[in-house]
């Protein structure tokens, strides 16, 4: 149980609406795993999954001016701007807060920052799962996963960026929250299911 978090209450909320909820981040390379673990959480302990990337996606196919903005950063491999994704992030908790046992924010924050203002705004993590690949490997299954995704950014150039981005600005949030003792560090190199049972004793530890 890392601070912040005991008895499941974490403290200092900043939305009424949130203020009960349990956040889990998690925090990995492009294709070291992230989305795949966090659908098999919410099948055995049926938390909230919300992919930052997935709540992008759904705006650029909303077709609106703003999606046309966010497609050609994400094309590039790039960050977007900081509110909009937090306000995303946001809305999306309100609309689930009286339902969720809890969220699992994946593919957020992406830079210090993110986690700083996302705490001043929403609330604490109580955990980091930090799902750990070599570049090799996550490049290998970006590629693969290019093959079937239709995603524009699972591309040679834009996966070397973003690989690139992820050293340079994620790395430090895992440093940053070290600190609180709420980091799980997680082999993520092994197959699907011995990277799950490593995330299933992660969230054990907090129940
Ligand atoms: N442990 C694993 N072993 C092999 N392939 C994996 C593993 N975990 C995920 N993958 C595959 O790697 C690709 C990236 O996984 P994904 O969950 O989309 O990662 P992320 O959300 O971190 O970018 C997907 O094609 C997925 O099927
Ligand atoms: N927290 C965040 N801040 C800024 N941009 C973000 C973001 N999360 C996602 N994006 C943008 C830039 C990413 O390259 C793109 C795809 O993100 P993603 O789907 O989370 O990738 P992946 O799951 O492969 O790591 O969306
Ligand atoms: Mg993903």
């Amino acid at each position: 149980m890392g601070a912040g978090c005991s008895s499941g209450v974490c403290p200092s909320r900043k939305s009424d609406k949130l203020k009960n909820s349990k956040i889990i981040f998690v925090v990995g390379g492009p294709g070291s795993g992230k989305g795949t673990q966090c659908e098999k959480i919410v099948e055995r302990y049926g938390f909230t999954h919300l992919s930052s990337g997935d709540l992008l996606r759904a705006e650029v196919s909303s077709g609106s001016e703003r999606g046309k903005q966010l497609a050609a950063i994400m094309e590039k491999g790039e960050l977007v701007p900081l509110d909009t994704i937090l306000n995303m992030i946001k809305e999306a908790m309100i609309a689930k807060a009286s339902t969720s046992k809890g969220f699992l924010i994946d593919g957020y924050p992406r830079e210090v920052r993110q986690g700083e203002e996302f705490e001043k705004k929403i609330g604490a993590p109580c955990l980091l799962l930090y799902i750990d690949a070599k570049a090799e490997t996550m490049l290998m299954r970006l590629i693969k996963r290019g093959e079937t995704s239709g995603r524009s950014d699972d591309t040679a150039q834009t996966i070397k960026n973003r690989l690139e981005l992820y050293y340079k600005a994620t790395e430090p949030v895992i440093a940053y929250y070290q600190g609180r003792g709420i980091v799980r560090k997680i082999n993520a190199e092994g197959s699907v299911d011995e990277v799950f049972s490593q995330v299933a004793n992660a969230i054990e530890s907090l129940q």
